[in-house]
């Protein structure tokens, strides 16, 4: 069974503009599955279409089968149990995922506590193991608020709340483009390592064609909500066939050959 299975997926706002058109695609277990686009493509917007956390004012039509079970048009009390253990969501900006008022241990021990139903001393042992796995090992971070730790660190502390329910996909959504360009190859080193650790199945979302290169096995590729390409990563880069692709593939050079300072 796939994790998830997205067939004819279309969100549409109260005004009828359409955001996302007929979209399709699959994310096996195990599998890493990238979405790319430029902003604006409703890479965002499909992400919270297949965890069912659109906005009040967008509707979703067609079919999310995350586990086997339906998301479009269930209620929140169907959803939450699928929430955590079917797939978990790492955002662009970690502050979405943490509350500035808790100490970072305390948000972490949370979904570890009712996802696992761990208490006590286990439950702090396990706070303590995530920290470490996320590579955030000194005992001060668990303690202190989200304020009180740099972004790279923040994202860690995000990524170790998304992944306390051991969750069979992780939703990666633009996860390192708030970070710079240091922090954000230790986070994917992070995620890379985490997913594979874990045999977790990962749905990568950016508008960075190097990194979604590095980080999945197959593309999705997406313009203004319509997906006009996809396949294997490597195939997708070595001859995209939709001008779009193109373009990005061909900016993704550009960048490449102006960071190595050649010509661009
Ligand atoms: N709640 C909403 N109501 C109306 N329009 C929305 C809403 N959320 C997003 N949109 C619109 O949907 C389109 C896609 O947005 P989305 O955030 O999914 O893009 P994206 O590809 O994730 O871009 P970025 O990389 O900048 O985050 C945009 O035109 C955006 O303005």
């Amino acid at each position: 069974m796939s994790c998830l299975e997205v067939a004819g997926l279309s969100v549409r706002t109260r005004d009828g503009d359409t955001l996302v058109s007929d979209l399709s695609f699959t994310v096996d277990a195990g599998e890493r599955v990238g979405l790319i686009g430029e902003s604006g493509s409703g890479k965002s917007v499909t992400s919270l279409a297949v965890t069912g956390l659109l906005d009040a004012g967008l509707t979703a039509h067609g079919s999310v089968l995350l586990d086997g079970q339906q998301v479009i048009g269930a209620s929140d009390r169907m959803l939450r149990p699928l929430r955590g253990p079917a797939a978990s969501i790492v955002f662009q900006e970690p502050l979405t995922a943490l509350d500035p008022l808790m100490r970072v241990g305390r948000q972490i021990a949370e979904p570890i506590a009712r996802h696992r139903g761990l208490r006590g001393r286990e439950l702090s042992a396990a706070v303590r193991d995530a920290l470490v796995d996320v590579a955030l090992p000194e005992e001060r971070l668990a303690r202190a608020y989200p304020h009180e730790l740099s972004g790279g660190q923040r994202q860690r502390a995000a990524i170790a709340i998304a992944l306390a329910a051991h969750p069979r996909l992780l939703i990666a959504d633009e996860p390192t483009t708030a970070l710079d360009v240091t922090v954000q190859n230790e986070v994917l080193d992070l995620l890379d390592r985490c997913v594979a650790e874990r045999d977790m199945a990962l749905l990568f979302i950016s508008h960075d064609l190097a990194v979604v290169s590095r980080m999945a096995q197959r593309v999705t590729v997406l313009r203004r909500g319509v997906a006009v390409e996809s396949g294997p990563v490597r195939d997708v880069i070595d001859t995209p066939r939709h001008e779009y692709t193109q373009r990005l593939v061909e900016s993704a050079r550009a960048l490449d050959r102006t960071l190595d300072g050649g010509d661009a």
